[in-house]
């Protein structure tokens, strides 16, 4: 089953164009949105939310045309941006409440576990929350409820390195129903590398690529070579290259590549394609 179908999708602003994409995201995975700041993540993340409204193409978000008017399932959608949506003299225990009515879904007993766990005292009002206290509670109530698909923006930036290993396990505790997908954009890209069954690289508006992280991270090579030998080397076969005083390290399909070559990480595969595209 899938669980978002992009067909010819495109968003217009003034001086940025995010598409065409057709993309199909499977349930029961986690997909991480890479790409660089301006990107287009963000955008794409509204349209999915029919935010922001589209100027080709379609949406097809848990089985039913996204359209901000007639959409039916929102109560199947958490979402979480990098700002909490509240009004800053609630308290905590009133954000639950309110959540409780809200929310057919919300799992109260859950909620005040997470606010435990994440360290948030009930008392406190949302103004009186750090910003990476503010980002923790907005978790908490993505996860309290029993929606199919989360989508998170830049979610763990404000996180510290503890609570987010232990934000990443809830990643993956959530997926473990088949029926659920996770949709993550973050520039922690050592985090998607560790929870992302699927990548979504996108550049400059432009979806390069959307499949399996483990296929991303197995067809490609970094290798190193002596001025001369690259040089040497056809440039058809280099993704990317980065220089150094001793020479040049390049990023290679290894469909293209017989030699040595090390593994990349996700952050190397992003940075040498960004770096080596028009790369002659
Ligand atoms: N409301 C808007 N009006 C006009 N242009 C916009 C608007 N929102 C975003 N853009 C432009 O769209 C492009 C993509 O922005 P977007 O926020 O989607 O990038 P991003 O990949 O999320 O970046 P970042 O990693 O910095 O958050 C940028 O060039 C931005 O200036």
């Amino acid at each position: 089953m899938t669980s978002i179908v992009l067909k010819n999708m495109v968003k217009d602003y003034p001086s940025f164009r995010l598409g065409p994409i057709s993309a199909e995201i499977p349930q029961g995975v986690i997909v991480g949105l890479i790409g660089e700041n301006g990107a287009g993540k963000s955008t794409l993340i509204k349209c999915l939310l029919g935010l922001k409204r589209i100027d080709q193409g379609s949406i097809e978000v848990l089985g039913e045309k996204m359209d901000r008017q007639t959409y039916s399932q929102y109560e199947k959608i958490a979402v979480v941006f990098d700002e909490l949506p509240l009004a800053e003299n609630l308290k905590i225990s009133q954000v639950g409440r309110i959540a409780k009515d809200l929310y057919p879904s919300w799992q109260e007993e859950k909620f005040s576990i997470f606010c435990q766990r994440f360290a948030l005292d009930p008392d406190k009002k949302v103004k009186e929350l750090s910003r990476g206290m503010q980002m923790k509670l907005g978790l908490c109530l993505a996860l309290c409820r029993d929606s199919d698909l989360l989508i998170l923006d830049e979610p763990t930036g404000g996180l510290d390195p503890l609570v987010r290993e232990d934000f990443l396990d809830d990643l993956l505790d959530f997926i473990q129903d088949e029926k659920k997908t996770v949709v993550i954009s973050s520039h922690i890209l050592s985090d998607l590398e560790k929870v992302a069954d699927y990548i979504g690289f996108i550049h400059q508006g432009q979806l390069l690529y959307l499949d399996a992280k483990d296929e991303l991270l197995d067809q490609h090579g970094l290798v190193s070579l002596s001025w001369e030998d690259y040089r040497d080397l056809d440039k058809e076969k280099v993704l990317g290259k980065k220089e150094s005083a001793y020479g040049v390290t390049i990023l290679v399909n290894l469909k293209d590549w017989s030699g040595d070559y090390e593994r990349p990480s996700l952050e190397d595969i992003m940075t040498y394609t960004i770096h080596g595209r028009g790369i002659q």
